[in-house]
């Protein structure tokens, strides 16, 4: 039986060919608010990030906040309603917003990264009018549709050895913030930074067949399929924009779009250090 030592030069072996893969490469990793419920977990998922940028990979992370949104909704008073999967945003719930994802979440994550020995910098899309956006057309109220991504304060971050990590806050460089669905920014930043790959970690095995039924993962979708999932009604709630933006992100280039479970620790290096599909893959 080979000793604990000689077992762990082995696992780092066999890592190499995958980190060769990705060195110097950019990788969006969007990190759900659901899947941000329990310390350790959340430790682990930021412990992962830390290991991906010191071997060379340009790690940016997107996160959610979802739940912690309508927390602090609550304690407030303030009703939260749902339209296809996006939240109705009046002005009162964009600040509450703005407060909760670019405050608090944001600080957060930027704060445990530190006390892990990473390096990162919190931006939301107000930093250097970084994520643009006009109103989402429909009854959505101050939901934000992405007109612009300037990528610019993220490179900058990566060049100077820092992670990003962003809060989708969006402005029209006007005054007017906007509430912009955290995978929907995730593969707009994705496409507009040409990363190779994008990672969604959510409380879920991946896409299901049935919701209900565990064993009903859907492992790969084509892009042209993603239409008709949504038509067929099997897709609900928050998995509505998730799904249309693993799409999109395909769709702008992104050589692969997947959707992992968050929940299993080390979910993200068992995704990119092996050839183990887990999770909902999207191909072009
Ligand atoms: N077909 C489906 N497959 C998987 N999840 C689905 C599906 N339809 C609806 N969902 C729901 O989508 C949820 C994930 O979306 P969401 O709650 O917005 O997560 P996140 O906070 O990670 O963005 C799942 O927990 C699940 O309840
Ligand atoms: C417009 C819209 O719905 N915005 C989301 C932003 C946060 C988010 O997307 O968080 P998750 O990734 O945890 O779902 C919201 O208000 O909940």
């Amino acid at each position: 039986m080979k000793d604990i030592n000689t077992m762990k030069a082995t696992v780092l072996t066999a890592a190499l060919p995958y980190i060769q893969k990705y060195y110097g490469k950019t990788v969006v990793i969007k990190y759900g608010g659901n899947a941000m419920i329990h310390p350790d977990l959340k430790k682990a998922v930021m412990s992962d990030i830390i290991l991906l940028s010191l071997v060379g990979i340009h790690v940016v992370l997107i996160h959610g906040g979802g739940p912690e949104i309508s927390g602090m909704l609550k304690k407030l008073d303030i009703e939260s309603r749902f339209v296809n999967g996006l939240r109705y945003t009046d002005k009162e719930t964009a600040e509450v917003v703005q407060m909760v994802l670019a405050g608090k979440t944001n600080k957060d994550l930027v704060g445990l990264i530190g006390q892990l020995g990473g390096k990162a910098v919190g931006l939301c899309g107000i930093d250097g009018c970084m994520i643009q956006a006009k109103k989402l057309e429909g009854d959505y109220g101050y939901v934000g549709d992405i007109t612009k991504i300037d990528t610019t304060p993220i490179v900058n971050a990566i060049d100077s050895g820092y992670i990003p990590v962003v809060a989708t806050v969006g402005t029209d460089c006007k005054g007017n913030i906007y509430n912009i669905n955290a995978d929907t920014a995730a593969a707009e930043i994705a496409g507009a930074l040409h990363a190779e790959n994008i990672i969604t970690l959510t409380d879920i095995r991946g896409l299901m067949e049935d919701v209900n039924d565990e064993d009903s993962l859907i492992p790969v979708v084509h892009v042209d399929e993603v239409a008709n999932l949504v038509e067929k009604g099997i897709i609900s709630g928050g998995m509505i924009p998730k799904v249309q933006s693993c799409e999109n992100a395909v769709r702008a280039g992104v050589k692969k779009a997947v959707m992992i479970d968050g929940r299993i620790e080390h979910s993200i290096l068992v995704e990119m250090f092996s050839d183990e599909g887990i999770g909902t893959m999207f191909l072009p």
